[in-house]
C-alpha cells in the first residue's frame, strides 16, 4: 500500500513541543519525504540544546508513522542550521524580498573576495547531468560534518537543483532590501539563484544580467563567516563561469566528470576555461565511478572506469577521488538529505574528499 505524504504529514501535526506548540505551528519540519514504504524528513532545530529537547518529539513522531499502515522504515534527521543565533530559526520568509534579482554590473576592479569567506571552490562539469550538483551537496555536508563552515551557492541558473537536494524552499528574506539572508540546511549555509527568480526567468538573461546576478549573490548575501563557500556553477563553459572567475577571488575549481570518453572531451574544455581565466584547477572527482549491485555484489562500470584517473594524470592535475553510482545517492538528493549525512561507503568517500582539501588548505 503506498503511504499519502499529506495524511503522513497529519500524522505529526499535532505533537506537542516542550514550548507548548505543535509540530505544525512551529514550522520546523524540512524536506518531507515518502518513498515507497520509506519516510525521510529533517526536524529543524536551533542547537544541540534544542535538540536533546526535542527528542522526545521525534521519538513520538517516529513511533506515529511506523504506526501508519504501508511504512516500514522512518528516517528522521535533526540539524542546527550553522551560523545562526540561538532562538528564532532563519528561514523564508515566504515574502517576496523587495531586492530585485538580475540587473547590469556594477563596475569592479578585478575579482574581489568576499568578506568573511576564506576560500572559495568553483565545482564545475563540461558537461550536463555528471553528478555536480550531487557531488557539491555531498562535499558541502561533509565539510559541515568536519568541522568547518560551509556556505553553498547554487549558481546553476539553469536548472538550480540545490534547494531540492539541500532540503530547502522559498524565497530568502531581504529585510532591508539590500541584503538577501540564506537558508541553513544540515549545517551548511545556502543561497540558490534559483530561490529569487520567477520561473524561467535566468534563461533569457544574456550576459551582463547574468553578471550582475552573480556579482549580487557574492557580495548581497549575508554569507557570514566562512571556511569555504563552494559555488555549484551550470554546465559548460558560459557566462556565469567567466561572471564568477572575474568578479570573485576564487581558490580554485574541481571538475566533475563520469569516466565516459564524451564527458571527459567536455571535462577538458572547462578545465581549459579555467586556465585562461587563470582560475587554478585544485583536481578531478570521478562521479558514477563504479556500480556495485545490492542484491549479487557484482561490480559494473557503467561508464567505464578509470578515465578520470588517467585524464588527470595526463594534465598533471591531481584526481581528487572516485564516488561509486548508486541508488541511495540518487533517492538522498530527491528527499533532501544528501547521502554524506549517513554512515556508509559513500558518505565515507565524501568525508576523505573533505580531508583532503581541509588538508590542502583550501577549505
Ligand atoms: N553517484 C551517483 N549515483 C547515483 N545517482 C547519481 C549519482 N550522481 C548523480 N546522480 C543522479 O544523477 C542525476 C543528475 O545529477 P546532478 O543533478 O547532480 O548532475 P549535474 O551534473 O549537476 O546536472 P546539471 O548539469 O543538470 O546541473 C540526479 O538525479 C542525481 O541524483
Amino acid at each position: 500500500m503506498s503511504v499519502n505524504r499529506e495524511a503522513a504529514l497529519r500524522e505529526i501535526s499535532d505533537i506537542l513541543l516542550p514550548d507548548g506548540r505543535t509540530l505544525e505551528k512551529a514550522d520546523l519540519v524540512r524536506a518531507f519525504s515518502v518513498e515507497g514504504d520509506t519516510i525521510r524528513f529533517v526536524l529543524e532545530v536551533a542547537d544541540a540544546a534544542a535538540a536533546r529537547a526535542l527528542a522526545p518529539v521525534e521519538a513520538e513522531a517516529r513511533r506515529r508513522l511506523e504506526g501508519m499502515p504501508g511504512v516500514a522504515r522512518v528516517q528522521i534527521v535533526m540539524t542546527a542550521p550553522a551560523g545562526k543565533p540561538k532562538g528564532e530559526p532563519v528561514r523564508s520568509s515566504g515574502a517576496a524580498p523587495s531586492l530585485q534579482i538580475g540587473r547590469h554590473p556594477t563596475g569592479q576592479a578585478g575579482p574581489q573576495a568576499i568578506p568573511g569567506v576564506r576560500n572559495i571552490i568553483a565545482i564545475g562539469s563540461g558537461k550536463g547531468g555528471v553528478g555536480k550538483s550531487t557531488v557539491t551537496s555531498n562535499l558541502a555536508v561533509a565539510l559541515a560534518r568536519a568541522g568547518r563552515r560551509v556556505g553553498l551557492l547554487d549558481a546553476d541558473i539553469y536548472g538550480p537543483s540545490q534547494p531540492r537536494m539541500m532540503g530547502v524552499s522559498g524565497r530568502p528574506a531581504s529585510p532591508d532590501g539590500q541584503h538577501i539572508e540564506p537558508l541553513h540546511a544540515h549545517g551548511v549555509t545556502v543561497m540558490s539563484i534559483g530561490l529569487m527568480l520567477k520561473e524561467g526567468e535566468a534563461v533569457v538573461w544574456r550576459g551582463p544580467m547574468l553578471m550582475g546576478a552573480m556579482q549580487q549573490m557574492l557580495q548581497q548575501v549575508n554569507w557570514g563567516e566562512l571556511d569555504v563557500l563552494l559555488i555549484d556553477l551550470p554546465p559548460g563553459t558560459g557566462d556565469v563561469q567567466l561572471s564568477l572567475c572575474q568578479k570573485a577571488a576564487v581558490t580554485g575549481a574541481i571538475i566533475v566528470s563520469t569516466p565516459q570518453d564524451v564527458a571527459l572531451l567536455d571535462a577538458r574544455r572547462a578545465i581549459d576555461m579555467f586556465n585562461k581565466l587563470k582560475t587554478p584547477v585544485l583536481g578531478l572527482v570521478e562521479n558514477m565511478s563504479t556500480y556495485v549491485c545490492p542484491n549479487c555484489g557484482h561490480e559494473a562500470h557503467l561508464f567505464g572506469h578509470g578515465g578520470v584517473a588517467a585524464e588527470a594524470a595526463r594534465l598533471g592535475l591531481p584526481f581528487l577521488g572516485a564516488l561509486p553510482l548508486e541508488l541511495e545517492v540518487r533517492l538522498a538528493g530527491d528527499s533532501g538529505l544528501p547521502v554524506a549525512l549517513s554512515e556508509g561507503a559513500t558518505a565515507q568517500a565524501y568525508a576523505q574528499l573533505a580531508g583532503r582539501l581541509i588538508g590542502d588548505s583550501v577549505a
